[in-house]
């Protein structure tokens, strides 16, 4: 089974790039740019990689990006992740930059988007990977900012897909971020928001009410509310769930109480994601193997959340027939 998951092609809906930054990089990034780390090797990096829940994984998470500055440090960070895509055959990827994370820090929106656009192209031509990229908001921040933030990305348009809302949830709904939504909206671009990761099922209810999102990320609190749940199911909304990531942060107990099997039971579209591979124990291939462990999906369900991805993918019709014809390729499935 193994062999058959690893070779499956994947799509990743779900991936902040700067979860990505794995700790050799960031002490090659902190010479280079001469940061210095309040850690003194990779391994102390690593040791303190041990979550209570989502804002202490939040407070290493922001100070880990501290060490890009330049367009070549996004460049790197992202032609990483993209090498790790190749490896676990990741054929399309969605991924998710805070920028103002680094625009706090002096770092201009041109060096982001410039460094990771770059790496993204050389690997569609190198590599044969897709990918598409989407501004995420963060959440703990004011609206004002966001739409700062919003109209100075304008500037840029051409190198993101969607907008998206994430860092810390509890205290900071959906319905906060209602303005640049809907700016975005008229503007033509994607929509999508964490929500009910840790926050209750209420948040993804009014992401889809009052932000008008097209996918949800994480969405594992849904079946708390049954009428929710109808909600998802007849408008075929997507959710793009993040295994290891939910272990990592406390928000399931451990992989076997992860709420994945029930959501797939109820036929809601649910997708598997990566998240925050550098922190949170591996990338697509450890998630699909950490599922497999716990639950032992048969290939059919395999082939069906691949099939959800591809589904939920914000591509041309003529890119997603192409992904639909390399899974039945690689396993016979129509
Ligand atoms: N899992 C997650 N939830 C919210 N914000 C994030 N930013 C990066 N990873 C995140
Ligand atoms: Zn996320």
């Amino acid at each position: 089974m193994s062999s058959f998951l690893h070779q499956l092609p994947k799509v990743e809906l779900h991936l902040h790039i700067e979860g990505t930054l794995e700790p050799e990089l960031m002490f090659e990034l902190a010479r280079r740019n001469e940061v210095t780390l309040p850690f003194d090797s990779v391994e102390a990096v690593r040791a303190a990689y041990d979550f209570e829940d989502l804002q202490s994984f939040l407070d290493l998470y922001y100070q880990g990006m501290n060490v890009l500055f330049t367009e070549a440090d996004f460049y790197d960070l992202t032609w990483a992740y993209l090498t790790r895509c190749q490896a676990n055959n990741v054929v399309h990827t969605e991924l998710f930059f805070d920028p103002q994370a680094h625009l706090s820090r002096g770092v201009a929106l041109s060096t982001q988007l410039e460094g990771i656009t770059r790496a993204c192209q050389d690997a569609e031509r190198e590599m044969g990977i897709s990918s598409a990229i989407i501004l995420s908001f963060l959440r703990d921040m004011t609206e004002e900012h966001a739409l700062e933030t919003y109209e100075a990305a304008l500037a840029y348009r051409e190198h993101f897909i969607g907008i998206g809302l994430d860092s810390a949830e509890v205290g900071n709904p959906p319905e906060k971020f209602a303005r640049v939504f809907d700016r975005a909206r008229e503007d033509g671009f994607h929509l999508v928001a964490h929500a009910g990761e840790e926050g209750p099922a209420s948040y993804i209810r009014s992401a889809l009410d009052t932000l008008g999102v097209e996918r949800i990320d994480h969405g594992i609190r849904c079946l708390d509310d049954e009428a929710l749940v109808e909600t998802l199911i007849a408008r075929r909304i997507p959710l793009t769930v993040c295994p290891l990531s939910n272990v990592y942060l406390k928000t399931v107990p451990d992989m076997t109480g992860h709420p994945l099997p029930a959501m797939i039971e109820r036929g809601l579209c649910v997708t598997i994601n990566s998240d925050d591979p550098a922190y949170f124990g591996g990338y697509m291939n450890a998630n699909y193997e950490a599922v497999q462990n716990a639950f032992a999906f048969s290939r059919d369900t395999w082939v069906l959340l691949t099939r959800n991805a591809i589904e939920a993918a914000f591509v041309t019709p003529a890119r997603r027939e192409a992904l639909y014809a390399q899974l039945e390729k690689a396993t016979g499935n129509p």
